[in-house]
């Protein structure tokens, strides 16, 4: 399977003008899903109406694009926007919570960090992908751990869940991820912040899993 970008939100955002710069950075190319991750500068969470507001939003636009819409943190907004699932963290809603929440047609995927044991217990639970990380500095998140890509490689051997690597993931340093075994890599800043623009940030992860996918 070739690797796909999963595109994360901004942690804060403009609803008057983001939505046009969502909507032609999806046309760009290949986007298998988009988090809606909305974050203070502290990381805390923003209020429930804001998130609800900007998932009502940005769903038509994912969904024109053929594009899935997942929730950070919450599946009890998940299910109140109607999204496509959610992606929960460690210490987030518990994967069985979450499940029982969003229903078996949900996509729940789960932060395993650096750890072989959370992510084989994820994948026992009937999470629908395991999300690997920090791989590479970032400045999105204040991540407390080091994923390497031999991790991506074990994960691949050992079975056929989707993993997703994220972390400080540019243009740059993805082949690396990509040649691993990444089925998924989720970027934040690595598009929004890249130096030519999202949609030519889009072009290029693209043009880079084809070419890493072909040597
Ligand atoms: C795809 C993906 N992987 C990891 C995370 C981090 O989730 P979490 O540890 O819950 O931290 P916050 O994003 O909630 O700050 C993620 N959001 N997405
Ligand atoms: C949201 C998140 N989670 C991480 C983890 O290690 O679990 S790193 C991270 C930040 C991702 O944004 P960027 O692509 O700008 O680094
Ligand atoms: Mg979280």
């Amino acid at each position: 399977m070739q690797c796909r970008l999963y595109l994360i939100t901004p942690p804060s955002l403009d609803l008057d003008s983001f939505p046009d710069l969502l909507d032609k950075t999806l046309a760009a190319g290949d986007v298998a899903c988009l988090q809606l991750r909305l974050k203070q500068a502290d990381e805390t969470p923003v209020a429930d109406a804001l998130i609800l507001q900007a998932a009502e939003t940005l769903l038509p636009i994912a969904h024109k694009h053929d594009v899935s819409l997942l929730l950070n943190d919450r599946p009890d907004l998940a299910l109140t926007a109607g999204v496509d699932g959610v992606h929960i963290g460690q210490d987030d809603t518990p994967y069985a919570e979450a499940r029982q929440i969003l229903g078996q047609d949900a996509i729940i995927g789960v932060t395993c960090h650096d750890s072989r044991h959370l992510a084989m217990v994820a994948g026992e639970e009937g999470a629908d992908y395991v999300a690997f990380g920090a791989f590479f500095p970032t400045s999105t998140k204040t991540s407390s751990t080091q994923a390497t890509p031999e991790l991506l490689t074990w994960w691949q051997e050992t079975t056929e869940l989707p993993c997703v690597a994220i972390g400080g993931i540019t243009t740059e340093n993805a082949p690396t991820l990509v040649k691993a075994g990444a089925d998924f890599l989720a970027v934040s800043g690595g598009v929004w912040g890249y130096a030519h623009g999202a949609e030519e940030a889009v072009r290029a992860f693209n043009t880079l899993f084809v070419s890493t996918d072909e040597s």
